[in-house]
């Protein structure tokens, strides 16, 4: 069985190709190599761009890939959404010049761009507002005032907006990377079976990302508290120390949380505490 994945090039080709690696999957070859190899024979891997990758995968070009829900969502492309990576957030948005009145703006007839042709059409058919539509390929932003009226398009920072003086009048979607298949892949009970995999690895390298190993000791009369303290995922691990009376405890906290646990699990009567960081949870 061969599983054919198709990977974004571009922006969010880093991050996907970050959490390939922390789940075993090492791709070969250089950035220009659109086929790269991999260690896992049966993936067949290429890269395309990443608007490209929905309605390929819809149509059974490829089995499974990863896209951003912006682009699914644009190209109505029936795939099956399996999991949310959270990787480059972005909102899509509907923005004007920055000293306009949005109410006369959507009271007139308007020049609205987008690389979104159906998402910014349907939200200004929506609206009731009139207008004609130019499709951009790119600095969408910097079509008004002269050459547009509104324009949709994605922002993160909120920085080119701002660059050009636009302000946001409505967000019309928020979007993320998400690992899609074609349905017709899951189907198959190898695929099917193989695409699972891949979906457990992929949330356990996330919730892992999320979480670090904290192992500490303590003595047999502050165990309560300690444990008590510690937000483990199930209880924590304690195990009692060699010839000695004390005992080591150990859990898997949330990353964020653990600047405020320590000093809490020192006073709880924590020693010799250590951190390390977890590569996968898998449930
Ligand atoms: N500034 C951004 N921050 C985070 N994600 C973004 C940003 N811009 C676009 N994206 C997301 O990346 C995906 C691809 O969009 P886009 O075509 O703009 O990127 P790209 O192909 O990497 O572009 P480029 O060729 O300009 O580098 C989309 O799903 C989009 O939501
Ligand atoms: O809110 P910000 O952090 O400023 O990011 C948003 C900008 O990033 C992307 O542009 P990109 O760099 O891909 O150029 P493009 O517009 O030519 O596609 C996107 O199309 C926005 O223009």
């Amino acid at each position: 069985m061969k599983l054919k994945l198709v990977i974004p090039k571009g922006r969010q080709f880093k991050k996907i190709s970050e959490l390939l690696t922390d789940s075993g999957i090492h791709l070969q070859g250089n950035e220009r190599n659109y086929r790269p190899g991999c260690n896992d024979p049966q993936l067949e891997i290429k890269m395309l761009k990443s608007q490209n990758i929905p309605p390929l995968l819809a149509l059974g070009q490829h089995d499974c890939g990863f896209a951003g829900a912006d682009w699914i969502a644009e190209q109505r492309s029936e795939v099956e959404d399996l999991l949310d990576l959270g990787f480059d957030p972005v909102r899509i948005v509907a923005s004007i010049p920055e000293d306009w009145d949005w109410d006369q703006v959507r009271a007139r007839k308007i020049i609205a761009v987008s690389e979104y042709r159906q998402l910014c059409s349907s939200y200004l058919e929506k609206q009731g507002i009139d207008f004609t539509f130019v499709r951009a390929f790119g600095a969408t932003e910097v079509f008004p005032p002269e050459d547009a009226d509104l324009v949709v398009d994605n922002t993160s920072t909120g920085t080119t907006l701002k660059e050009n003086r636009l302000k946001i009048v409505d967000t019309l979607l928020t979007s993320t990377t998400r690992f899609v298949a074609d349905p017709r892949a899951l189907d198959d009970p190898a695929k099917r079976d193989k695409i699972e995999h891949m979906v457990l690895v992929f949330r356990s390298v996330l919730e892992g990302r999320r979480r670090v190993l904290l192992e500490m000791n303590c003595e047999e009369d502050r165990l309560e508290e300690l444990v008590a303290a510690l937000p483990a995922m199930k209880s924590p691990t304690v195990s009692k120390l060699y010839r000695q009376s004390g005992f080591a405890v150990k859990a898997a906290v949330l990353k964020d949380q653990v600047r405020d646990l320590l000093p809490k699990l020192r006073k709880a009567g924590a020693t010799d505490i250590l951190e390390t960081p977890v590569r996968k949870v898998i449930p």
